[in-house]
């Protein structure tokens, strides 16, 4: 039976950098999969394959030009879906061998099957037709989640599905109704809007996404109404079924009746509302480890359950349920299990990204918070449209605004729609991060035509609201 310093379950963006540092500080690690691929839902079902799709039907229909060229920028006239499949496939393979490749330098020995504690330092691995026994002084538990997936759903994966099914559909669909509007349902209506399916989005609470800033979620709405989506705000979905439609020929939708009795009819539906623990399968119990009714563990500020050898990160806590958060998770924990200090941790500081269309993004606190709070803040805000590059690109519709303290002018939060959203958000991040004030901005030259000069132009626009002041 072969011994580790750490066993790792899980090879999604937690357990892949948690196996990376124990191998940069000299342990022997295993890391374990039981899918037949590597990178969980971060490369498989969740994060790459929806940017890319996402990319592909910008890219396809024109959208990300449409402000300069209209119709004219279109790629291809009748979109199936093998072409928005084709990229995403592509990513998937390349980090599919960027993931090996970094295991195999690192000496991480990776095997393949369903991981089951048998003893508090003992684990069963169950393959394709044999097991193996290893034992370590440490793990980490890092398992992921699945889509929520009710029983009393017919869910077929070819007209009703959850994200992973969406990824698997032979065709694309006329119309779709996308039951949840958290981060998974309003990316995926917005993206099937754009590819022009006809979607109506329904959900439970009256504001789409919303943790973000009330302006930048109530303009967004604005956005996907413009783009066709039929918003039902404040609606439940009570029942969903499959209906024989008879309009001259007889054919198959799928009816979602609202708690309001309302019925929707559409030739999909994609639920979408929330995810669902995997960890109660594993033996947790033979190890002393607890979980709640969503299959999430409980951890301290370490990632450390309440049994010390063992470690969680990733989904598998709960929120805030990133690739982005799980990755930094999972090297934190193996590097805390090991005696390794990895210094300051600012989680108020962590960045969201919505891969809508529009994109958005966000870092510090909203206006709503600052107010609850009681500190006194001053709005900057740019329009790409008085931008040089956002008119270039043919954004007409993104914006930054900056938050800034009334009296420090520091910097208390970011918040960013439209091209590049996601990546531009990082510089105000940094600035937050080393105390910056609004000043950095109007003191330092930036590259012209830039979206950064958002900034600047965000900047200038709340010093002089506060010169006022
Ligand atoms: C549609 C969608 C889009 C997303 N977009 C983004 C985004 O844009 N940005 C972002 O930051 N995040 C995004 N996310 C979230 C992100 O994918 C997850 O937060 C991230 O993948 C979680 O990583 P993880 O390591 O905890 O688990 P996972 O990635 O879920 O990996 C867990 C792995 O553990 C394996 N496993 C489970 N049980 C066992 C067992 N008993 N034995 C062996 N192996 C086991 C699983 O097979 C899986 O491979 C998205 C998610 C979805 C669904
Ligand atoms: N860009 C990103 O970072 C990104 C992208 C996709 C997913 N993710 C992650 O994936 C996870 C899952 O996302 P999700 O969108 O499935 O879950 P979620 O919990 O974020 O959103 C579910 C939504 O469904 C609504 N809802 C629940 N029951 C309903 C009903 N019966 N009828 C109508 N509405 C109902 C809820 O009010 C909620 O807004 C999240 O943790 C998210 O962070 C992140």
């Amino acid at each position: 039976m072969k011994h580790y310093d750490v066993v790792i379950i899980g090879t999604g963006p937690a357990g892949q950098k948690g196996a990376i540092q124990a191998a940069k500080l000299g342990k022997s690690v295993a890391i374990v999969e039981k899918q037949n691929v590597l990178g969980g839902a971060q490369i498989n079902t969740g994060t790459i394959p929806s940017k890319s799709l996402r990319e592909a039907a910008l890219h396809l229909t024109g959208a990300a030009q449409r402000g300069n060229y209209s119709g004219a920028s279109r790629a291809k006239q009748k979109i199936t879906i093998h072409d928005l499949i084709e990229i995403s496939s592509n990513v998937i393979r390349h980090e599919w061998e960027v993931i090996r490749g970094q295991f195999e330098r690192n000496g991480v020995d990776l095997i393949w099957g369903t991981a089951h504690f048998e003893g508090p330092n003992l684990l069963m691995i169950q393959g394709d037709g044999d097991s193996q026994l290893v034992t370590a002084d440490r793990f980490l538990v890092s398992c992921g989640t699945r889509p929520a997936k009710p029983a009393d759903i017919p869910f077929d994966n070819d007209a009703i599905f959850t994200s992973d099914g969406l990824l698997k559909l032979e065709r694309l669909p006329k119309s779709m109704i996308v039951v949840g509007g958290g981060v998974i349902g309003t990316e995926y209506a917005s993206i099937m809007a754009t590819l022009g399916v006809k979607v109506t989005l329904v959900e439970g609470r009256h504001q789409l996404l919303g943790f973000l800033d009330s302006e930048i979620s109530g303009a967004f709405m604005y956005f996907m109404r413009q783009q066709g989506v039929t918003l039902r705000m404040g609606e439940k979905v009570e029942r969903i079924e499959k209906v024989e439609h008879r309009n001259g020929t007889v054919s198959t939708l799928v009816q979602a009746t609202l708690e309001s009795g309302k019925k929707l009819k559409a030739e999909t539906l994609l639920y979408a509302v929330g995810r669902q623990g995997v960890c109660g399968a594993m033996g947790l119990d033979n190890v002393g480890i607890t979980f709640d009714d969503r299959e999430r563990l409980k951890v301290d500020e370490h990632y450390q359950t309440n049994v010390d050898h063992v470690y969680a990160a990733g989904d598998v806590i709960g929120f805030p349920a990133l690739a982005s958060t799980s990755m930094e998770q999972g090297r934190r924990a193996i590097a805390h299990a090991f005696g390794q200090d990895v210094g300051n941790y600012n989680t108020d500081l962590f960045p969201y990204g919505i891969y809508a269309v529009p994109e958005i993004s966000m870092v510090g606190k909203t206006e709503e918070q600052l107010t609850q709070e009681g500190v006194p803040y001053e709005a900057g805000v740019a329009r790409y449209e008085e931008i040089a590059r956002g008119q270039i690109l043919g954004d007409r519709t993104g914006m930054l605004k900056m938050l800034i303290h009334q009296d420090s002018h520091k910097i208390l939060g970011v918040h960013c729609m439209g091209t590049g959203a996601t990546e531009l958000v990082h510089i105000g991040q940094c600035v937050m991060g080393l105390d910056g004030t609004a000043e950095f901005f109007i003191n330092n030259v930036f590259n012209f035509p830039t979206l950064a000069e958002a900034y600047k132009v965000a900047a200038y626009n709340g010093l002089n609201k506060l010169a006022h002041v």
